[in-house]
C-alpha cells in the first residue's frame, strides 16, 4: 500500500527504534555470550526503554521477541540459553519492533571477536548486496532491478541467493504486499511509487543456495552447512529515490 504523510512519519519512528535496538545490543555481543541472553536484553529495551512491542513474539508461534541467527543458519534463528556464542561466530541479529501500530524491521550481521577472513568476505558482500538493491530504488523502478543487482552482485562473487525467503511490504502489518524477490531481472516486475515501504534483506550462502528447517520448525540452515549472512532495511520510496527508515546513527549510505 502507498503510505500517507501520516504513515511515513509514524515508520521513520518505528524503524528508528528498530535501528536504535541493533545499536544497544551490538556490545553485548561477545565470546561467552548467550543468544537467549540477548533476547532478554532486546526484550527488556523495547518493552521498558521504547514503550514499543517486539513483533517476532507469538508472530506465527514463533516464541522469542528477536531472530539470532548463527553461522549456517540463514534466518529464524531461536534464541536459547544454550546457545553460547563463541569467538570467530558470525551472527545475523533481527529486530521488528512495533510502535503505536507500525512496524520497523531491520538485521545486521555481528562479529563474536575476531572472525575467518572468508566469513568476514561474506559479511561485507552481503552487506554490498543490500545496499546495491537499496540504490535501485526510485520511482518507476522495477522490483526486478532490486533482485538483479543482488543476483549479479553475489553470483560474480561465487555465492548463492537464498530463494525461499524474501524482503516485503511493511506498515501496519509486518508483512504486506510486494513480495521483494533478492534475485531475478531488471525491468520486471512491480514498478514502484513514491509512498511505497518495503524491506530489502537478502539472504547469502558461501556455499549452494539450498536450504532446509530444522525440527524446531524455524530455524533455516543451508543444507550444505556453509555460512550464511543477511543484511536488512527498511525503506521508504521517495521522488527522488530513497529513504532508509532503519539507518543506524553511525552508518554511512555508500551511494
Ligand atoms: C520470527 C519472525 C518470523 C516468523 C515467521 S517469518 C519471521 C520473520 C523474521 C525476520 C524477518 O525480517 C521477517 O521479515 C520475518
Ligand atoms: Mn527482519
Ligand atoms: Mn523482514
Amino acid at each position: 500500500t502507498i503510505k500517507t504523510s501520516e504513515e511515513i512519519e509514524k515508520m521513520r519512528i518505528a524503524g528508528k527504534l528498530a535501528a536504535d535496538v541493533l545499536e544497544m545490543i551490538g556490545p553485548h555481543i561477545v565470546p561467552g555470550i548467550s543468544t537467549g541472553e540477548l533476547d532478554k536484553i532486546c526484550h527488556e529495551y523495547i518493552i521498558q526503554e521504547q514503550q514499543a512491542i517486539p513483533a517476532p513474539l507469538n508472530y506465527k508461534g514463533f516464541p522469542k521477541s528477536i531472530c539470532t541467527s548463527v553461522n549456517q543458519v540463514i534466518c529464524h534463528g531461536i534464541p536459547s540459553d544454550d546457545k553460547i556464542l563463541k569467538k570467530g561466530d558470525i551472527v545475523n541479529v533481527d529486530i521488528t519492533v512495533i510502535k503505536d501500530g507500525y512496524h520497523g524491521d531491520t538485521s545486521a550481521m555481528f562479529y563474536v571477536g575476531e572472525v575467518a577472513a572468508h566469513a568476514d568476505r561474506l559479511c561485507k558482500i552481503t552487506q554490498e548486496c543490500m545496499y546495491k538493491g537499496i540504490s535501485q530504488v526510485r520511482p518507476g523502478a522495477y522490483l526486478g532491478d532490486i533482485g538483479a543487482v543482488i543476483q549479479q552482485h553475489a553470483e560474480s562473487n561465487y555465492y548463492s541467493v537464498v530463494r525461499e525467503y524474501c524482503g516485503h511490504g511493511i506498515g501496519k502489518q509486518f508483512h504486506e504486499d510486494p513480495q521483494v524477490l533478492h534475485y531475478g531481472r531488471a525491468q520486471t516486475g512491480l514498478q514502484l511509487e513514491e509512498g511505497m515501504i518495503f524491506t530489502i534483506e537478502p539472504m547469502i550462502n558461501a556455499g549452494k543456495r539450498d536450504c532446509k528447517v530444522l525440527n524446531d520448525g524455524w530455524t533455516v540452515v543451508t543444507k550444505d552447512r556453509k555460512l550464511s549472512a543477511q543484511w536488512e532495511h527498511t525503506c521508504l520510496v521517495t521522488a527522488n529515490g530513497v529513504e532508509i527508515l532503519t539507518l543506524r546513527s553511525d552508518e554511512k549510505v555508500p551511494f
